[in-house]
């Protein structure tokens, strides 16, 4: 169980808060003029990743109180309970051991004592098997014919992990091997599926921890219907669909062959499940060495969380730098920036990473909390973003942290794109923290041949204020292990912002009143009488349907 304390009861949050009124009017091109030594002083080395958040609007005193926060809040004590194997997911009485499932140096890690790494590894070497049987052909579909396509079935953690890092890691995949993902209980998405593939050559993976999720369900009733009514037969389902899930007695009942079922536990969460049976998708794409590599990178992460102090300790830095923003500059929201086009889910992954971990109001005492928790996550790729919603970023009155993220090297190197992409990167987070001042914008437009009336309506529109906060995240290249190190980075900053909000990160009780209430409304819409037993605009809104599907 992880301690609870009162967040702004911490003496290094008051002392923030006095700090905060010396910093917030510094302007980060002044701090940078009066340190030539900043960037050493404010970035960080791992592996081939480097972590530049040289342009935050912080002080080295800021920096340490930061620190100081964290150690009060105990985090030490609370990483320890995370990588040990403690109910820290207090709520749901279970364990968080997405470390477990990426810890290649197999140390034992016990849940009430028990070492689960012999089971963690059973199910690796089960799902190695299987994805070497698949991509070699050997397994073969019911008329004999090798498998070409994988359709994961499944939503929330169990589709955002996969579709992310598939299609990240797509240079590695195989060329015989396609995936497909439905996630959407809207049948425009399996529908659109089924279309592009063959029952004879397709192998549905129906991923779901619970097996209980309407959407899924649905689907994957759906694609069973499909199978059959192709060609085909009852026995042949256990040659085309395969199950990823805790929950086995529902695995069978839906008549999945329990050889096909790749297992995992209650202490992995939905959106930190990529790692295991989950994950099987991304092993078949990509192969079982590159997925071991994924794991390989993310362990490596967790070590580097788990073991270096917290100064200079990348998770916490950047965890740190969000409460910055989010308690004391009252920003709301956090971009996530990739400038590198396969990385163009990452940050719809993160929404349900961080938004479903961190978007909480209640605290570990059971309080309302009365501060601001997770912030908004959102983003698009470099350079599309830029022709998208930059504008506000730049100029907007709201304060935005970016995260900026891009590789040195590129898959798919053709002509000068990656220097023409890159120089967007490096552009982008100099103008927002220099900005342009009136006097330069005014000298420009007098050079560009404008006249004196001109430059004095103009130039209030060309400034751009500058001394907004950014964090440049470059690897060598996307391989999957730097792609492993990166998610689980983020999952730790996650995890630090959680203890130290003094809040619950790994349930997701938010999720549940809007099933219930669609479940409640799913036997109302299967006849056209109109409804009254819901608030006047949801009756309003549920006749308006039937009246019109009707006429
Ligand atoms: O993997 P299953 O059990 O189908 O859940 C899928 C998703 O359901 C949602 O309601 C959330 O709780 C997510 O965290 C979860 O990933």
């Amino acid at each position: 169980m992880l301690k609870a304390h009162s967040f702004k009861a911490l003496p290094a949050y008051a002392q923030l808060q006095t700090h905060f009124e010396t910093v917030e009017h510094l302007h980060l091109r002044d701090l940078f003029a009066a340190d030539p030594a900043r960037f050493d002083t404010f970035s960080l080395r791992f592996a081939d990743m480097l972590v530049d958040f040289s342009k935050n609007r912080i002080t080295k005193e800021t920096h340490a109180l930061l620190v100081q926060l964290a150690e009060q809040a105990d985090l030490k004590d609370a990483i320890d309970k995370l990588f040990s194997g403690d109910r820290i997911n207090a709520t749901e009485d279970r364990a968080v051991l997405h470390i477990a499932l990426r810890n290649r140096s197999n140390t034992p890690i016990l849940v009430d004592g028990q070492d689960v790494m012999p089971e963690v590894n059973e199910v690796l070497t089960r799902m190695k098997g299987f994805t070497e049987r698949i991509r070699s052909g050997e397994w073969k579909g019911y008329t004999g014919k090798a498998i070409t396509d994988v359709v994961n079935i499944g939503i929330g953690g169990s589709d955002l992990g996969p579709v992310m890092v598939t299609e990240a890691l797509k240079p590695y995949a195989s060329d015989s091997l396609r995936v497909h993902f439905v996630s959407n209980v809207d049948g425009v998405h399996i529908y659109e599926t089924l279309q592009q593939v063959n029952p004879e050559t397709t192998l549905f993976l129906i991923a779901s921890k619970t097996f209980t999720t309407q959407e899924t369900m649905t689907n994957a009733g759906t694609a069973r219907d499909w199978f059959l009514q192709h060609g085909g037969t009852e026995t042949d389902i256990a040659r085309h669909f395969a199950a990823l899930s805790t929950n086995r007695k529902a695995v069978e009942a839906f008549g999945i062959d329990p050889e096909n079922m790749f297992g995992f536990w209650d202490w992995v969460g939905g959106r930190y499940s990529l790692w295991s049976a989950i994950g099987l998708s991304i092993a078949l794409y990509i192969g079982f060495d590159n997925f071991e590599e994924l794991l390989a990178g993310a362990h490596e992460m967790d070590n580097h969380f788990r073991d270096t102090p917290f100064a200079e300790n990348i998770p916490v830095t950047l965890a740190l730098l969000g409460i910055w923003y989010n308690n004391f500059f009252g920003a709301q929201t956090q971009a996530i920036l990739p400038y590198d086009q396969y990385l163009h889910r990452f940050a719809a992954y993160f929404q349900q990473g961080d938004m479903e971990s961190n978007g909480k109001s209640t605290d570990r005492n059971g309080n309302p909390t009365d501060y601001q928790t997770g912030p908004i996550i959102w983003g698009e790729p470099g350079t599309n973003g830029q022709h998208a919603f930059y504008q506000l970023i730049h100029q907007g009155t709201k304060l935005i942290p970016c995260d900026f993220i891009a590789p040195a090297i590129s898959q798919r190197p053709i002509g000068n794109h990656h220097q023409l992409l890159l120089s967007n990167f490096f552009a982008q987070t100099e103008a927002l923290m220099n900005g342009k001042s009136a006097e330069e914008a005014a000298e420009e437009l007098r050079k560009a041949g404008k006249s004196d009336e001109e430059v004095a309506f103009l130039t209030p529109f060309k400034v751009f204020s500058g001394n907004r906060p950014t964090n440049s995240i470059m690897v060598k290249q996307v391989t999957p292990r730097a792609l492993g190190s990166l998610i689980a980075m983020y999952e730790h900053k996650i995890f630090v912002q959680g203890v130290i909000w003094n809040i619950f990160s790994f349930d997701q009780w938010g999720v549940e009143l809007g099933k219930q209430l669609a479940n409640r409304i799913v036997p109302e819409l299967a006849d056209d009488e109109p409804v009254g037993s819901h608030d006047n605009s949801t009756n309003g809104l549920i006749n308006f349907y039937k009246h019109m599907r009707k006429n």
